[in-house]
């Protein structure tokens, strides 16, 4: 589904990541990684936002070769996102599911499932980190990706929204998304059904264990 073929990542002069190879199959899975390790680069990298060496494809498509294509298929929520202040959710959201292409529906769909609605039109320079998270995850789940990266997507939420998000990803898995998340706390905490767990450690990510 995802691979990284002699993947490297420096900021400056200083090397963060070096993968030679790396196949990502199908699932949901799990990168786990002390502070700073880079986990947050590779999301980064993998969402085509950061520039690097090397290649990072989904499927057939190319995150440099077939940018628009690949964006559309691959979604990320930040662990601590931050958005123009004065914006509101909904124009947040609006604006994302326009780009992403989402179905007629869905991001008020969405909205409704993550209780949003009732301060989506008050700017999120008022929000708090939960507020904030929700409407990032929201986002994260607009189109129809391929692959959804996920940086710390339990961090700050309250029970219903963590069940509300083990609800999505249980959903999206079963029509064929699939999952890439950080957590610093164990997955059991969501419930989810995780296919494998990868340690991102000394400038490299290898299998490891729950
Ligand atoms: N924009 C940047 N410029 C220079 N160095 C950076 C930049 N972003 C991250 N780094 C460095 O790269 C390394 C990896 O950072 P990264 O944020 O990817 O780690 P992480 O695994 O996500 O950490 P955490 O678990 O604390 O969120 C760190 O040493 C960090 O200081």
């Amino acid at each position: 589904m995802l691979t990284l073929h002699n993947f490297q990542k420096s900021y400056g002069e200083r090397p963060i990541l070096t993968i030679p190879d790396w196949q990502l199959p199908t699932g949901i899975h799990w990168l786990k990684g002390p502070n700073g390790a880079g986990k947050t680069t590779l999301f980064r990298s993998i969402a085509g936002m950061l520039p690097h060496e090397g290649s990072v494809r989904l499927n057939e498509l190319d995150s440099r070769q077939d940018v628009v294509a690949y964006r559309l298929k691959v979604n990320y929520a930040e662990a601590e996102p931050t958005f123009p202040p004065f914006l509101t959710a909904h124009e947040l959201i609006k604006w994302v599911a326009d780009a992403k292409q989402a179905p007629a529906g869905q991001a008020a769909g969405l909205t409704e499932e993550f209780g949003v609605g009732t301060y989506q039109h008050t700017p999120v320079g008022t929000y708090s980190s939960g507020m904030l998270k929700k409407t990032s995850l929201i986002m994260a789940f607009l189109g129809q990706p391929t692959l959804i990266l996920l940086d710390e997507p339990l961090v700050t939420l309250d029970v219903a929204a963590t069940q509300t998000v083990a609800e999505l990803i249980d959903r999206a898995r079963l029509a064929g998304v699939n999952f890439l998340l950080s957590s610093h706390q164990a997955m059991e905490t969501a419930q989810l059904p995780i296919d494998s767990v990868w340690q991102v450690a000394n400038q490299t990510v290898t299998p490891a264990s729950v």
